[in-house]
């Protein structure tokens, strides 16, 4: 066993991660192996399981196959996993798991059980995991109609307490995160489900993020003033929930007493759904309400279900008037969210509302720079630059691109250079090349003439933002096989006249102006290799 370092370990888990996902349908890997969290005792890899339950369940089903493959990738050299229940020292980055789900956990109180996984497993039935084996396995999202399900366990499950058991599991916090805050009060555990790695200090500011950072950091100073609730809203992976767990730890840090709660709003749903299959919904409001701040992520997963809604308002209004903070994400603007009540739109607009844009080159280059600088691994600034300029899309997949690149460093002990660079992410740039899409062209293009993604799909029609927009058309039909009114309706509802127009003109004017037949060129370019 030749295990030295926890950054060894991490790549190796990482990489062994990436075999399983490969080879277990997604619902086994997604209840059984995500939520494992790796650690280092001794040189030996410990995966810490949520609970006994999963620990057994990995030994028996997985822990075979995890050998072997740790195994292969380290040259034969792993002799032993453990797998123990409980956690352990988290190692690496929040990217190990993309979203802080929270996994509050295993209890009853007074006949009320408080928290499972969030699993949607195929296997053994347990009192312990209520949705589990309920018919509200199925995420919301993905059944909108099903608010409701049929009582099917004695188990509620509420995110934030904890335990005195009566059923044959053990009380052990069911977290695939670093959990922190763990208060005993009354005997009643409150966990904060805070990921305590989401803090200012390793969140990067820039242009893309300055106004919602601001604004996180005023609540953080002043809670439940002014700006309440917050919410903050923009695409995939720039950081909404960094943000949000940031002010929430540094709540924390500064009242440890203080009763956070970061919940994904699915999980609200779930619980209050449980809560009323129960009669303990009375429960829940106090639950809910007597938070001091409440964080909710994804909003939009409410969308469509009225009485989750209906609820939630009535928690909404009782937080803010007691002025207890909330925050709120959501992947658009509220008033773009159908499915949800127009009180509710009107509330989500009464503190402040702050957009996170898709970060620009600089920012891109400064978020690698500072998780690897987390990850205690040196990126030269051309590896860097090449990086950023290649992953456009979100901040998510930069830093899964970061985390190939280092664990391939890892396992081959090669330095990171730019051609080792290019040389890891061959793969991942070629699949990325081949699909250049309508809003990567965009963003590109966006960002080529340092205008708002937004601005490119608003009706306005000055020169400096009408002309990059013609450009992009003229791209898309370029480099996509979208129609003319496909693209159209991708550039904000516009005719596909319109978008012809734009292709015409940009044509033109690629053979009368210089500038326009450089910038086209560079888009191209940029797009492409
Ligand atoms: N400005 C930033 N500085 C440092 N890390 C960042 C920044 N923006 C995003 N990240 C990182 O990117 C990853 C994704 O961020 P996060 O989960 O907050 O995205 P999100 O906007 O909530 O996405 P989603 O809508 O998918 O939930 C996290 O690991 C986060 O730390």
């Amino acid at each position: 066993m030749t295990l030295v370092t926890g950054v060894t370990v991490t790549g190796l888990w990482q990489d062994c991660l990436g075999h399983l996902q490969h080879e277990l349908p997604a619902q086994q890997y997604n209840t059984w192996i995500r939520p494992l969290i790796a650690s280092t005792e001794n040189g030996q890899l410990v995966l810490s399981a949520p609970n006994r339950f999963v620990k057994d369940w990995v030994k028996d089903k997985y822990l075979q196959r995890i050998q072997e493959i740790l195994s292969e990738l380290n040259g034969g050299r792993i002799t032993h996993v453990d797998v123990t229940a409980g956690e352990s020292r988290p190692m690496f980055s929040p990217q190990a798991a993309p979203r802080p789900e929270p996994r509050p956990a295993a209890s009853s109180v007074e006949g009320f059980a408080f928290a499972a996984p969030r699993v949607e497993a195929e296997e053994p039935t347990s009192t312990f995991s209520p949705i589990a084996s309920s018919p509200l396995k199925e995420s919301p999202s993905t059944n909108n109609n099903n608010e409701f399900g049929r009582q099917s366990s004695s188990n509620l499950i509420l995110p934030g307490q904890a335990s005195f058991n009566t059923d044959p599991m053990p009380s052990a916090p069911v977290s695939n995160k670093p959990k922190r805050n763990v208060q005993v009060e009354g005997g009643i555990q409150h966990q904060s489900f805070l990921n305590s790695t989401f803090t200012f200090k390793t969140f990067v500011e820039g242009k893309s993020n300055q106004l919602a950072h601001a604004a996180a950091k005023q609540i953080a100073e002043n809670a439940g003033g002014s700006y309440n609730p917050l919410f903050i809203y923009g695409g995939v992976g720039l950081g909404k929930t960094h943000l949000m767990h940031a002010v929430g730890n540094h709540l924390q840090s500064k009242n440890p007493n203080a009763k956070v709660l970061y919940v994904h709003s699915e999980r609200f749903v779930q619980d209050m759904v449980k809560a009323l299959q129960l009669n303990a919904i009375n429960e829940f409001k106090r639950f809910y309400r007597g938070l001091d701040a409440l964080l909710i992520d994804d909003i939009q997963f409410f969308a469509g279900k009225e009485r989750s809604q209906e609820e939630f308002f009535h928690t909404f209004n009782a937080l803010l008037e007691g002025g207890q903070q909330m925050i709120l994400t959501c992947d658009r603007y509220p008033k773009e969210i159908n499915g949800l009540e127009e009180r509710l739109k009107s509330r989500f607009g009464w503190g402040l509302t702050v957009a996170v844009e898709p970060p620009e080159l600089e920012t891109r280059v400064a978020i690698l720079m500072k998780k690897a600088e987390q990850t205690g691994v040196n990126l030269p600034d051309d590896a860097a630059f090449f990086i950023a300029q290649k992953i456009r899309s979100n901040v998510r997949e930069l830093e899964g691109a970061l985390k190939r690149v280092v664990a391939n460093s890892h396992f081959t002990g090669s330095e990171i250079t730019l051609p080792f660079i290019k040389e890891s992410l061959k793969d991942l740039l070629a699949l990325q090349d081949k699909q250049v899409s309508v809003e990567n062209i965009q963003r590109t293009v966006a960002e080529y003439y340092k205008i708002k993604m937004s601005d490119l799909l608003s009706k306005r029609r000055t020169r400096s933002i009408a002309r990059p927009r013609q450009v992009a058309m003229a791209l898309s039909k370029e480099l996509t096989n979208h129609s003319l009114p496909e693209i159209g309706e991708l550039f904000g509802g516009r005719d596909h006249t319109t978008v012809l127009h734009a292709c015409r003109k940009i044509k033109e004017l690629q053979e009368t102006s210089a500038d326009v037949r450089e910038d086209y060129k560079n888009l191209l370019r940029s797009l492409t290799t």
